[in-house]
């Protein structure tokens, strides 16, 4: 593989940002995309995202391309020479893979223009509060109304050398759960006294996942996680104040209210029983990723001939906002096989970045093909 796109990759890889403030990102894209050669191609920005649009030869429609450009508040350890430099904040859901595999198509569109217009997006916030939605509803995009919309994810478990989708629904329907638990902390000899805001949030911890196993019907999916609770002060004080932090995930249109409903009959539980104030705010919730079906026989069909392996990927309960882009334009979403012994969201993620020439043939092909 070019050494250039190794360099891009490993220098995107430093500079991880989260949403909407990927201002150095922006910026390093915007060096890049001026670089090239610029007689057929618009560029605009859109808040911290980019829409570069290059002119086909004939132009009777246009293909859309979108990667996402933000990081995650996760410290790496993975020990890499190029490691994150940006304290507490990391690429560990490969969005520096998206991004250098974007730029290494576009070029190659720019250089050989096919013919028709190739529209790139790359978007901010895709891990929250979500940037496709608002990008769908901006002026460049409504300009350039695309025909069909596509978008890759890399996927540890796969090899390198390996791409994988479906027809229809590859990703779960996503809310994001927040809630604060507030009550009359005071002294730790004296819990009589007072109300443990430690105790409250425990409790409904272990309650919200009864909601999976107990309120939901058994054969439609569901996942709700918590992956992060903070409380107190110090070790003899009982907290006044506890929050948790999680995800919810479905599949069916009706399984989200049923368990946000059984969120809040839980917290009322929680108010008689500690005496407590409690909120809960969903955040974002995306759309779930709902593939065509004749875009994803396409895509099948155009890695006929070559060296990339396509194999049927099962449902996910992973979120995209992308999802928001599927609901109004026909398209897909596929995964990229990087072959990682550790997962998306993780650490010491560290995929293979011979994956890299992988999707940027996979993507190229696709936008001459379909
Ligand atoms: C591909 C991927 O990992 N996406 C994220 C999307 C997160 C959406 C939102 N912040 C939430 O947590 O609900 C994922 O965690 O699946």
């Amino acid at each position: 593989m070019s050494d250039q796109w190794l360099t891009i990759r490993r220098e995107l890889h430093k500079i991880p940002e989260i949403g909407f403030k990927e201002f150095k990102t922006q910026q390093y894209l915007l060096n890049y995309i001026h670089s090239l050669p610029q007689e057929h191609i618009t560029v605009e920005t859109w808040r911290t995202g980019i829409f570069v649009f290059v002119e086909g030869t004939v132009g009777n429609k246009t293909i859309a391309y979108r990667t996402d450009i933000d990081g995650l508040p996760i410290e790496e350890n993975t020990e890499l020479e190029y490691a994150s430099e940006h304290d507490g904040y990391m690429h560990a859901c490969g969005h520096d893979f998206h991004m250098t595999i974007a730029l290494g198509a576009l070029t190659d569109i720019v250089i050989k223009r096919p013919k028709d217009h190739a529209l790139f997006l790359f978007q901010p916030a895709e891990e929250g509060p979500g940037g496709a939605e608002p990008m769908l509803q901006s002026e460049p995009m409504k300009t350039y109304s695309p025909d069909a919309i596509f978008a890759l994810h890399i996927d540890p478990k796969l090899p390198v050398g390996t791409v994988s989708s479906k027809p229809g629904l590859l990703f779960a329907n996503t809310s994001e759960l927040f809630i604060d638990f507030r009550g009359k902390g005071g002294h730790a000899a004296y819990p009589h006294e007072t109300k443990d805001m430690i105790m409250a949030a425990s409790t409904f911890n272990i309650q919200l996942q009864q909601i999976v196993s107990r309120m939901r019907d058994p054969l439609k999916p569901a996942v709700v996680t918590l992956g992060k609770m903070q409380a107190g002060t110090v070790q003899n004080i009982i907290a006044e104040h506890a929050r948790v932090e999680g995800t919810i995930r479905t599949i069916h249109p009706d399984s989200m209210q049923l368990i946000k409903d059984g969120i809040e009959r839980i917290l009322s539980g929680i108010e008689t029983r500690f005496d407590c104030e409690t909120s809960v705010d969903y955040g974002a919730n995306y759309y779930m990723v709902h593939n065509d079906e004749g875009l994803v026989g396409q895509f099948k069909k155009s890695l006929e001939g070559t060296s990339i392996h396509y194999v049927d990927a099962p449902e996910a309960m992973t979120g995209e906002d992308f999802g928001y882009f599927l609901k109004e334009i026909p398209g897909f979403m596929f995964w990229l096989g990087v072959d990682s012994p550790y997962g998306l969201h993780h650490s010491k993620l560290n995929p293979n970045e011979d994956a890299i020439s992988v999707g940027i043939e996979a993507v190229t092909g696709t936008i001459r093909s379909v």
